[in-house]
């Protein structure tokens, strides 16, 4: 989700970036636009007023009346001889004469007799009119020969007032620029450093360079105010101007940024609420995997609790009787032998007649001890009931029973057992019965044992009987 939120935020930037640039160069072709003709205009008054200072007598008389009909945005039209003395000026025609030989339009036209062309002066503070102005002045020619120099002085607000209807942001700045570098008009948010007329930009704009395209896009830091800026620049070669539109990022980005915090906040908040589903459902799958966890414990403790006789802990008769039905039938797939013994105290009724029950609990579980002591690891352990027990051994005939047996038997006959009433001593009969090939029932296996273990009680207790070789074959104790 993230990414997709990055990417929308750089394509919108890009966006916004594209579009501000795109706004600087149309303000930048209206503005071209509007300076053109303003330049043009001022030119025609020009040459009409210069054929009239040529033609007219009554020159003062007759400018009176033509600056009427030019309106307010002429602020002084003044003729300067061929040495630089102001000799006629709409504002103060009586005033002593006044020396403008210094001035630059003066020099221009002066030093160039055979050029007959528009000069727009840089912003100067006029010595007559004592407002700041730009001077569209051309030569005055008398018998081919540099007669003097027509000027028309327009404020500078002239074009700055018309730059601060148009809405370039707080922080823009629209510039109309001599290619001497000179402002000549400025609308902007930030004062002019030092004095107006004086300011210079930086040489290495691409808009001063001769050889770059007349109009392009320009973007850097202000010489202004240090801020950095965006725009568009347009060139009027034959006028030796420049307009350039300057948009700042702080303005036009501000909407970006808002769209960029908006989604930030959305994206925060979708990962939020999906962070805590993801939280809510580990508690509760965890919850659910730990109940789980206890449910098996719980049935593993059952199955052990079902597996085992509690009283002597070997295994219980269902369990046993599971294990040998899988054993038996391991040991058929496998064509091995397997023997099964069944186990019976003797006359155990008599030791909990004579020493009550949990003395005969003890024995029991002493008896239980020594068996299983006496038995391999795979050999199979079970309490079927009572004071009788069944072992299974794998791998085993007829003949390691018998060796198996004989050995248990002869243990517990010597085997005192340690009780709170002495030592007791007890015997146990055993019957033993070899799977036959074709025996696939548990329970043929166990009745042939069971009717040894019948005939090792009746043939007198304390011995082992088998089911073969000779039916019941019991070697005497
Ligand atoms: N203490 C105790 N006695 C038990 C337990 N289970 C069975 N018995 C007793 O074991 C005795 C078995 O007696 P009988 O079946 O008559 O057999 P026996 O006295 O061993 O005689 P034979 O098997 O013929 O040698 C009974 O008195 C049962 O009460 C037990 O868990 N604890």
């Amino acid at each position: 989700m993230w990414s997709v939120v990055l990417d929308e935020i750089k394509h919108q930037r890009r966006a916004t970036v594209e579009a501000a640039r795109n706004d600087a160069m149309n303000l930048a072709t209206a503005f071209e636009a509007h300076v053109h003709s303003a330049i043009r205009l001022m030119d025609i008054v020009l040459l009409d007023m210069r054929e009239d200072v040529l033609e007219h007598s009554d020159f003062q008389q007759y400018v009176h009346e033509e600056l009427q009909a030019y309106g307010s945005f002429v602020t002084q039209l003044a003729v300067i001889d061929r040495n630089g003395l102001l000799v006629f000026s709409n504002l103060a025609p009586s005033v002593k004469p006044v020396d403008l030989s210094d001035r630059e339009h003066f020099r221009v036209h002066r030093d160039n007799p055979q050029e007959d062309r528009l000069f727009i002066s840089k912003p100067v503070l006029g010595r007559v009119s004592k407002q700041w102005t730009i001077q569209f002045t051309r030569p005055i020619h008398q018998n081919g020969e540099f007669a003097g120099v027509l000027v028309l002085s327009v404020p500078t607000s002239f074009f700055a007032d018309y730059y601060q209807q148009i809405n370039v942001g707080p922080n823009g700045t629209i510039a109309l620029v001599g290619t001497d570098r000179s402002l000549r008009a400025i609308a902007s948010g930030t004062p002019i450093p030092g004095r107006y007329g004086r300011f210079k930009l930086p040489e290495d704009r691409p808009y001063f360079d001769p050889k770059a395209p007349a109009h392009g896009y320009y973007e850097g830091v202000s010489s202004i105010d240090g801020d950095y800026r965006l725009g568009a620049y347009r060139r009027l070669p034959a006028e030796s101007v420049v307009v350039v539109v300057l948009l700042a990022p702080k303005d036009f980005m501000a909407s970006f940024h808002e769209r960029k915090e908006l989604l930030i906040a959305s994206a925060g908040i979708i990962s939020l609420l999906l962070s805590l589903v993801a939280l809510l459902l580990f508690v509760l799958s965890s919850r659910y995997f730990q109940s789980t966890d206890r449910l098996r414990q719980a049935h593993d403790q059952l199955a052990q609790l079902a597996n085992t006789d509690v009283l002597t802990g070997i295994s219980s008769r269902r369990s046993f009787l599971a294990s040998l039905e899988a054993e038996l039938t391991r040991a058929r797939r496998h064509n091995e032998s397997l023997s099964l013994l069944m186990l019976d105290i003797d006359h155990f009724k008599r030791v909990n007649d004579v020493h009550g029950h949990p003395i005969g609990d003890a024995v029991l579980k002493q008896f239980t001890a020594t068996c299983a002591g006496m038995l391999r690891a795979h050999d199979l352990f079970g309490r079927l009931g009572g004071e009788e027990f069944a072992v299974a051994l794998p791998h085993t005939d007829t003949e390691g029973a018998l060796s198996v047996a004989e050995k248990i038997r002869t243990a517990i006959e010597q085997m005192p057992i340690a009780t709170s009433v002495g030592d007791i001593h007890i015997t146990v009969s055993i019957g033993l019965a070899q799977a036959d090939a074709g025996e696939h029932e548990v329970e043929q296996l166990i009745a042939r044992a069971d009717k040894a273990l019948y005939e090792a009680k009746h043939g007198g207790r304390n011995r082992v009987c088998a089911a073969e070789p000779r039916p019941f074959d019991c070697p005497s104790a």
